[in-house]
């Protein structure tokens, strides 16, 4: 059977900052997959690099068989990003109409997120005037509008509140039960436990796929050291 989606010896980085070295990854069945690193460490970019925003400066990806620089790919992948991507004097519900026309969606679809995801007081006002879980909200509800077999979050959960935390977690449950791939992006490990037991970590400019079933948590600190301490400068002793 074809992979879904195929890194091979990625290599990627900014001027002075090295992303990935040689990076490896490899998803061969469907399902809702984590993304997961500490700030700044890649996960960003590698969805960037996956639907081709960005190029890798060696190595390769392929979705579904296909190089990722192959347009008809983009039939298969839909990217939630943030919210940059839309139209500020647009309302919501143009969006969601502009993206059901490009993807020959029925208007049917539209009013099921606009319930499911609760856009039925601000739909019909302009971008520019939303909150950031609002514009969150409609970002989630365009990416499953696309109803591609590939959806790529990325940090879908950022500035939710716990109705639409629980509402996002309802979709990718009923999502995992489809034959639909979901990479979701998220400093939320216990939201993500929820969903999925599959976490790629982004470690040491590496992609590491592990199937983990308790604590992703105790998983996390293992991999990262996360031991801070921080001293407030009413503690520090007096000179
Ligand atoms: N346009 C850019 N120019 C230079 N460096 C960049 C650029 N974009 C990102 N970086 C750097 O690349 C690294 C990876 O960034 P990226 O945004 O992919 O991380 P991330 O894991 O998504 O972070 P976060 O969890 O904070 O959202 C970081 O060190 C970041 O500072």
């Amino acid at each position: 059977m074809t992979d879904i989606l195929t890194i091979q010896d990625l290599i990627f980085g900014y001027r002075h900052t090295p992303v990935y070295e040689n990076a490896t990854l490899t998803l061969d069945h469907p399902g809702i997959y984590g993304l997961v690193g500490p700030n700044g460490s890649g996960k960003t970019t590698l969805l960037n690099l996956i639907t081709g925003l960005q190029h890798p400066q060696h190595g390769t990806i392929t979705i579904a068989g296909q190089p990722n620089r192959d347009a008809v790919v983009f039939e298969h992948v839909a990217y939630v990003q943030d919210s940059r991507v839309l139209y500020p004097s647009m309302t919501g519900l143009d969006h969601l109409r502009f993206v059901a026309h490009q993807r020959r969606r029925p208007a049917a679809d539209i009013d099921r997120f606009i319930q499911n995801l609760q856009l039925t007081t601000f739909v019909h006002r302009a971008v520019r005037t939303y909150s950031l879980g609002q514009k969150q909200r409609l970002l989630i509800a365009l990416g499953l509008l696309d109803n591609t077999p590939i959806l790529l979050l990325d940090e879908p959960l950022n500035g939710l509140d716990p109705d639409s935390t629980m509402a996002v977690r309802s979709i990718l449950t009923a999502l995992s039960k489809t034959q639909r791939t979901v990479i979701v992006s998220s400093h939320n490990l216990d939201e993500l436990t929820k969903v999925t037991t599959e976490i790629i970590f982004v470690v040491d400019h590496q992609l590491q796929l592990e199937h983990l079933t308790k604590d992703v948590e105790a998983r996390y600190t293992a991999l990262y050291h996360q031991q801070t301490t921080i001293t407030l400068p009413d503690e520090e002793a007096p000179s």
